[in-house]
């Protein structure tokens, strides 16, 4: 099921440009699902781990949780074969299969997967399936170091054997994957399996390689273990927050200013296109903020309904590009509200001011408490204005959790109506 909205017009990046047109070249469509826009949950960024592989010959199953995109090194060779950046096995002289279990960084409900096998041509696994479980207990064991060459010991199988993966249920049943090659190397598989997921056991069917493994869906934490007088932010990826519509994401899609830790650079935060409607004579009010008619919005649901007492807006290694000024903005949606904003339009939301226009400055974590903030009652989902456009990194919004009886309509329109 969709669960994001894009404004119109949608202004694309570079890169989608560039895909739109080698798939009007080549006359085939590789068309991109809904889910991609929900967070990576596998991701090593968000502490995300191999914790058992049958075979890492030629290359180790980590790869598959890197955050960058798969790189190809025409001469590059190991004492094994050809150096791949992926998980790759040997070519199967015995019955059985290759396998993994990977640790979610993020336990949750998982919608889709893309499994790409960038490069992969020729030796990439010619089927997968994918299985999840859900485990009490996280396994103490995982794979350290570098694995290439190497195969599971009898007591990695012993141990692994003990997750009765080969029980859990089948995500993806046997389907076959695509090569590597850059126009079909994404192999996109959606799931209706709506439980709580913290591993996953991704079946090679019987070997091969595969480049990376995304993992895309929204964390589910378990909120009776949080006291409603603790501070927890929000909005965190880790906290099951999620981004469900935005503007315009040219450089950096908005899901990055809630991941994990601090921004690694530019790319790992959210950042607009230049804004084509800046006017010529710049206007200033009397705190300095710019008077500009243009800006840049980004939409989040909240992992738990929750009163928000401290902000904080991250603008660093946004130097040049910082926007001029930010806003937050909250209301208080039912889910078939937010169902239907979804397919219509994030603009009949009646918005109330949480946090009134901020100036910002380059490279700088802006913290607001709640002495700057309007608003002290429950809301589900926020909405980060930016004006005119620029790049944040990381936005925190610390609150504490609170139980909701009632959801009253916030649309301009009655629910009754919808
Ligand atoms: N040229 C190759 O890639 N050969 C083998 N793979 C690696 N990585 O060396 C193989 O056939 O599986």
């Amino acid at each position: 099921e969709p669960a994001f909205k894009l404004s119109e017009p949608v202004r694309t990046s570079t890169k989608e440009l560039r895909m739109a047109e080698r798939k009007t070249l080549l006359g085939k469509s590789q068309a991109e699902p809904d889910f991609l826009h929900f967070n990576d949950l596998a991701c090593e960024a968000v502490g995300g781990k191999v914790i058992f592989a049958t075979d890492e010959w030629f290359a180790p199953a980590k790869n598959l949780l890197k955050k960058e995109p798969p790189q190809f090194k025409a001469s590059a060779f190991t004492d094994f074969g050809k150096w791949m950046d992926g998980w790759e096995t040997r070519r199967k002289r015995i019955p059985g299969h290759d396998w993994c279990i990977i640790q979610l960084g993020v336990p949750g409900s998982i919608y889709g997967f893309d499994v790409d096998t960038s490069f992969f041509t020729g030796n990439h696994s010619p089927h997968i399936s994918i299985q999840g479980g859900c485990l009490d207990q996280m396994p103490a064991f995982t794979l350290d170091g570098d694995r290439t060459g190497m195969a599971a010991s009898s007591s990695e199988m012993a141990a692994a054997a003990k997750l009765g993966s080969e029980a859990w249920p089948e995500l993806v049943g046997v389907s076959p994957l695509q090569p590597g090659y850059s126009d079909c190397c994404h192999n996109y598989f959606r799931t209706d399996f709506r439980g709580r997921v913290t591993h996953l056991r991704l079946n090679m069917l019987p070997d091969g390689g595969i480049a990376r493994l995304r993992v895309y869906g929204v964390g589910l934490r378990d909120w009776s273990t949080v006291s409603t007088n603790q501070k927890v932010d929000l909005v965190a990826l880790t906290n099951g927050g999620m981004c469900l519509g935005y503007s315009n994401a040219h450089f950096g899609h908005p899901r990055n200013m809630i991941g994990l830790g601090q921004a690694a650079n530019m790319a790992d935060g959210w950042e607009t296109a230049r804004r084509l409607d800046r006017p010529k004579e710049l206007k200033v009010n009397e705190c300095g903020i710019l008077q500009v008619p243009g800006y840049e919005w980004a939409v989040f649901r909240l992992g738990h309904p929750g009163v928000i007492s401290s902000i904080e807006v991250d603008t660093t290694h946004f130097k040049g590009n910082f926007p001029d000024s930010c806003r937050l903005e909250a209301c208080l949606l039912t889910q078939e509200e937010e169902r239907h904003l979804i397919k219509t339009s994030w603009n009949s939301v009646k918005w109330e001011e949480l946090l009134p226009p901020q100036k910002l400055h380059p490279h700088c974590r802006h913290q607001y408490s709640a002495a700057d903030l309007i608003q002290s009652r429950p809301f589900t989902h926020i909405r980060l204005v930016i004006r005119p456009d620029g790049g944040v990194s990381r936005l925190r919004l610390w609150g504490r959790p609170t139980q909701l009886t009632v959801a009253p309509s916030n649309l301009k329109r009655q629910t009754s109506k919808l």
